[in-house]
Parts: structure tokens; sequence; C-alpha cells
């Protein structure tokens, strides 16, 4: 594929997660799977993306210096110089030059010659003057979220929850490439022997201390491996590792996971039962089903009874007191897992955290009457905010006496995670720049007679 035809794709890619509204994951995966790319430029291709979608306020503080204000863009023009920017900025391995050369061709096929010759204007302004520095703008919180390309009402959202410093290390470390992590299938293989596997397959291993399952991948493309193709492994972040481990699942036991798709928590909870009991595993999303059941036969796990289902309604299908563990991981804003999908911090809204927080509310109320006596709820989201997280179990207590946070849960959390600021009565909020992993709440709640 040719340098140009590659930038093309890369904007193509780029427009359908803006106006389509897809995850920069999946679209990604899918370009990548059509063929169509050489793999050489794969790495090319995920990097620019990304780091277009991750950048993209600060990307638009540099342009702004270089357009008239009162100039109509079309929206591939700006993304076209975006792209181009973040390249030039951002990356060191493609000259200057070359990448304002590609640039302009496109403008030339997509628009015409003077949308050509306007971008060509502003990529070599930008190549003269060099980006404009961010330290001229005085508002600390507004800087903050130009250089670190967050909204300003999620920047100042995160300071009024847990300081300036903690929310600056957040929003800058939200900019790093995700680190990935795989979880072995225990009944198939034992971690040692994985960890030796993938090194022969020429992968940089380590074994995670979140979980004696886990994996952490520094280095190659676990997906390619043989492991991950023969399903010794599924991918997981490590921060949703310690949900199946603090729920304490044990073989025979009967469990609920009221919002499982695509099934990531259901299968590890169904291998520490050593795939013996039953897993009862709802979504509302009929078509999301499958993706449990496919991890399952993927994984070889066969406890899990996967249904759609409104986990607000659960009590139309299973007596009270039916369930020795329950797992709510709620739906959530997501806002933990910018780094992996960058996209959510702009598309998500201060309303949508107070409707997800009662869907949340209404979710753990319904089920929790599901609980025998004695038994462990855990709940859990991959949100860092308090209304979403710690507020929403202080609530649930205040309203259910019958329930308490169990204390053993605090005991239980590894050592090197206990360390950090993220502990509070109501839970483990885990902070995206703490161990490198998704910004990751749970709790566990114990049901007292
Ligand atoms: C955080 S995801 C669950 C991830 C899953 N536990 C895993 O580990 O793979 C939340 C899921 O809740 C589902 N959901 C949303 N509202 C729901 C509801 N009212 N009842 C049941 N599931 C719901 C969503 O479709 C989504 O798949």
């Amino acid at each position: 594929m040719s340098d140009y035809q590659l930038r093309k794709t890369i904007l193509d890619v780029l427009m359908r997660i803006e106006k389509d509204k897809g995850f920069s994951h999946l679209i990604i995966d899918h370009a990548l799977k059509s063929g169509k790319i050489d793999p050489r430029d794969e790495g090319l291709l995920t990097e620019i993306v990304y780091g277009t979608i991750q950048r993209k306020y600060t990307l638009d503080y540099y342009l702004e210096s270089f357009i008239n204000p009162r100039k109509k863009l079309d929206q591939w023009v700006r993304m076209l110089l975006r792209m181009s920017v973040y390249q030039m900025v951002f990356l060191d391995k493609i000259p200057d030059h070359a990448i304002i050369h590609e640039a302009v061709e496109i403008a030339k096929q997509r628009g015409n010659k003077g949308i050509a010759s306007f971008v060509n204007g502003v990529l070599r302004s930008l190549q003269r003057k060099g980006a404009p520095d961010t330290t001229a703008i005085k508002d600390d919180i507004k800087r903050l979220a130009v250089e670190t390309s967050h909204p300003e009402w999620l920047v100042n959202r995160w300071i009024s929850f847990y300081g300036f410093n903690t929310a600056k290390e957040m929003s800058e470390s939200n900019l790093a490439k995700k680190v990935h992590s795989v979880r072995v299938q225990p009944m198939r293989i034992s971690r040692n022997e994985a960890v030796e596997r993938l090194e022969q397959e020429g992968l940089i291993v380590r074994p995670s201390e979140f979980s004696s399952q886990g994996i952490i991948v520094e280095q190659g493309n676990v997906l390619k491996t043989d492991l991950y193709r023969d399903g010794y492994l599924t991918i997981q972040d490590q921060s949703s590792m310690l949900v199946a481990e603090m729920l304490r699942p044990e073989p025979g036991m009967q469990v609920l996971d009221a919002c499982s798709a695509p099934g990531g928590k259901a299968t590890h909870i169904a291998e520490k039962m050593e795939n013996e009991g039953t897993i009862h595993a709802y979504d509302l999303h009929k078509k999301k089903v499958r993706l449990i059941d496919e991890k399952a036969a993927g994984l070889q796990l066969s406890i899990i009874d996967a249904n759609s289902g409104d986990a607000r309604k659960l009590r139309e299908q299973h007596p009270e007191e039916s369930f020795d563990r329950i797992l709510v991981d709620a739906p959530c804003s997501g806002l933990g897992v910018i780094r992996g999908k960058p996209e959510i911090k702009y598309d998500k809204q201060e309303t949508d955290i107070e409707r997800l927080s009662q869907i949340q509310y209404d979710i753990l109320e319904h089920v929790a009457p599901l609980l025998k006596k004695d038994g462990l709820l855990v709940y859990s989201t991959c949100t860092v905010d308090l209304d979403e997280n710690e507020q929403l179990v202080q609530k649930f207590l205040e309203n259910h006496p019958d329930f308490q946070v169990d204390d053993a849960f605090f005991e239980e959390i590894p050592d090197p995670i206990k360390e950090t600021a993220g502990i509070t009565e109501y839970g483990l909020q885990l902070f995206p720049h703490s161990f490198q992993t998704d910004g990751f709440f749970l709790s566990r709640l114990r049901r007292i007679s």
C-alpha cells in the first residue's frame, strides 16, 4: 500500500469514528482485518488514529492560530489537518515535507485545488512557526484541559472529587498507550507454562499482581499467538481480573452475573469455580448474549447460562435468596477506559453520569434481595467518578441496613494495590495512572442476617 493510500485509509477510519460515533478499537480492527493494510503499516495506522483522537483538543488549539475563525471547514478537512499536525508534532519518524505532501494530495483528490492550497498553507505555517505554546493559557484548569485534550467539565469534575494533582496525573496518563494483559484458563494451562510459551513465541511478558491468572504483555501481539487462538487465554485488563478474585466464588455455587456481556468476568468466575455450579448471566441486549456464549465456548466452559434480561426485572425469574454470589458489573460512563477508547472523553456529558447512576442504583437495589444471607455481592464499574462509585455504594448502604461492606475485602486487596490512595470505606478506586490499568471501581458487600 502506498503512503498516499495509507493516509487516505487513516482519514477514512478517523471520519468513521467521528461521524458514526463508533468505538475506535472496533473500527481500527475492522480496517486491519480488511486485508488491504500491509502488516508493516498496522502499527503506524493504529498510532496515528489513536494519537489524533487522543489529542483532538490539543491539535485544535494548535490549528486555531493558523486558521481564520470565520472560515468554515468541512469535517474531513479539519480531520486531515488534525492527523497531519499530530504526525508533525508528536511523531518523529516521518519527515514534515512527506506529511505535508500526502495531506495536499488527499485534499486535491477528495476536494479541489483551493482546499489543497489551504491545507498546504496551514501546515507550512505550522512547520515554520512551530506548535503554539500552551503556557499562554493563564487559567490552570483550561490549560490542563487543552494540554491533555479533555473537556473542561470533566477536568473540573475530577478536580472537585480528587484534587488538582490526581486529576492532572489521570488526564496525562490517559494519553499513554494502553498496556495489554491476558488471563490464562487455569483448567487448561498454568500461568508459568503460558508465560514460557508466550516467550517462545517472541513476546515479552510478566505475571500480574492483580490475579494469579493474569499476564502483562509488554511487547508483541498476543492475538497472533497459538495460545490465544486455541483458547488458553483471553484478553482482559488487570483491573477487571480483580472482580472475580474479590467475588470469591467456589465450585458448586449459584452465581448471578446481572450485566454480563461480553462475558469477560463470567468466564473468569467459571474458571474459579472449576466449571462446577451455575452462573446465571444476563444482559439487556439480546445480540450481546451471543458474545457470552462464544467466549465461554472458546475457553471450554459450560456452566454459564446466558440469557437476555433486564437486571431491574430479574426478581420475576428468580426467588429471593437464590444466589451465593452476585456480580453487578454495571453499565457506566467508562471514564476509566479512555486510554483504549479515547473518543469516550468527548462523547460523554455530565447528564449521562446522572442518568447512569440512577440505572446503577436501580439494578443494585433490585438484585440485592436475590442474595442469600451471608452471601457476597460485588459492585464494579470501569469508571472514575464518585457519583457512580463511592457515593452510590454509600446511598445503597444507607437504605439497606442488611448489607455492609465486607471487612475482609480490604484485607484481601493485593499489597501493592493497597498502597494506592484510592481506598475509602466504600471500596477501591483504581486510577489509570497508578498501575497503568484501566480506571476501575469495586466494592464487596455482605448480606448480614
Ligand atoms: C460493563 S458492561 C459488562 C461487562 C461484563 N461484565 C464483562 O466482564 O465482560 C455492562 C453491560 O451491562 C449491560 N446492561 C446495560 N443495562 C442493563 C440492564 N438494565 N440489565 C442488564 N444488563 C444491562 C450492557 O449491555 C453491558 O453489556
